[in-house]
């Protein structure tokens, strides 16, 4: 098992102007340069989780918060967001939240987060130019922020986030406003991120997607963890599909055959990870 960079122990919060907890006694941890998928029904609590592992909650958000969440040996309660954000950022899932509206340029945009933190403007244009040229945005660097199109704010969130260099990325359904190509564009440059070595730890609605990505799951269902665990466990286990979240074409593939008491030499399985998946739900 590798270094755990991330804890949540017995972590609950119930925002200030709400009765109900949005997060109850969660527990789980992650190890250094895993990909760890969020998934859940609306309202389940996703969102407040990303905001409590980057250490907005409880420094941003009012409300009565019990537990613990430790980022790199240090909990979040003692830290400052400053402190935090070398060891963990958030791409916002709305991106216009992740805007600073003081910025007049894209660049400047970028840089923001930098400037912040002290780095000799040199360092900061080579910053941009690489993270702009990553995220497809170096076209756009002179332009106002407040006069982009959705996706492009998008790509302008992810890279604040990014040029931030952290060493766990948070991304809270981060291509809503990306056309299929982009978002897909997106998710490879996560995934190769995550395979230099960054903890990606992924809210996404999209299972195909998610079985592809994740080493692990985690499942929230009404503010509790209900279940962690590798893509083909939670795919294939019956009770926790039930809990309202999306399954991907091949599990529902693979039940179907197994209705139809098909077996593994009837099916011609081509090779691929979500060959491991369908042998998991059909128990073969
Ligand atoms: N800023 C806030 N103030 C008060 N209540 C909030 C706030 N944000 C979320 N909540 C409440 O917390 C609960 C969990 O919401 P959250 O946004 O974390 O869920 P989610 O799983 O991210 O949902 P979605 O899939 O719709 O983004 C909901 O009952 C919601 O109304």
């Amino acid at each position: 098992m590798g270094r755990i960079v991330l804890e949540v122990k017995d972590f609950s919060f119930k925002y200030r102007q709400t009765k109900r907890k949005a997060l109850k006694k969660i527990s789980f941890q992650v190890e250094e340069g895993s990909f760890l998928c969020i998934i859940g029904s609306n309202g389940s609590g996703k969102s407040t989780l990303c905001n409590a592992l980057v250490g907005l909650i409880p420094h941003y958000f009012a409300g009565k918060m019990s537990g613990q969440v430790i980022v790199d040996g240090v909990s979040t309660e003692e830290s400052t967001i400053a402190e935090l954000s070398p060891k963990i950022g958030l791409v916002f899932q709305n991106p216009f939240n992740q805007l600073s509206y003081t910025a007049g340029t894209v660049a400047e945009e970028l840089a923001y987060g930098l400037g912040n933190r002290g780095i000799p403007r040199e360092q900061m244009a080579e910053k941009v130019d690489y993270v702009s040229k990553l995220m497809r945005i170096d076209h756009i660097l002179s332009k106002n922020p407040l006069e982009l199109s959705g996706g492009q704010v998008q790509r302008v969130a992810f890279g604040s986030a990014f040029i931030m260099e952290p060493e766990i990325l948070v991304l809270d359904e981060c291509t809503t406003q990306l056309d299929p190509s982009g978002s897909e564009e997106i998710f490879d440059i996560v995934k190769d991120l995550n395979k230099k070595g960054i903890t990606v730890i992924m809210v996404d609605h999209d299972m195909e997607r998610v079985a592809r990505c994740a080493d692990k799951i985690l499942v929230l269902d009404q503010g509790e963890a209900a279940a962690i665990d590798e893509p083909k466990k939670i795919f294939g286990n019956p009770e926790i599909v039930k809990r309202g979240i999306g399954v991907p074409d091949y599990v529902k593939l693979s039940q179907a055959l197994k209705e139809k008491h098909y077996t593994e030499r009837e099916i011609e399985i081509t090779e691929g990870p979500t060959i491991e998946m369908v042998k998991e739900v059909l128990k073969i």
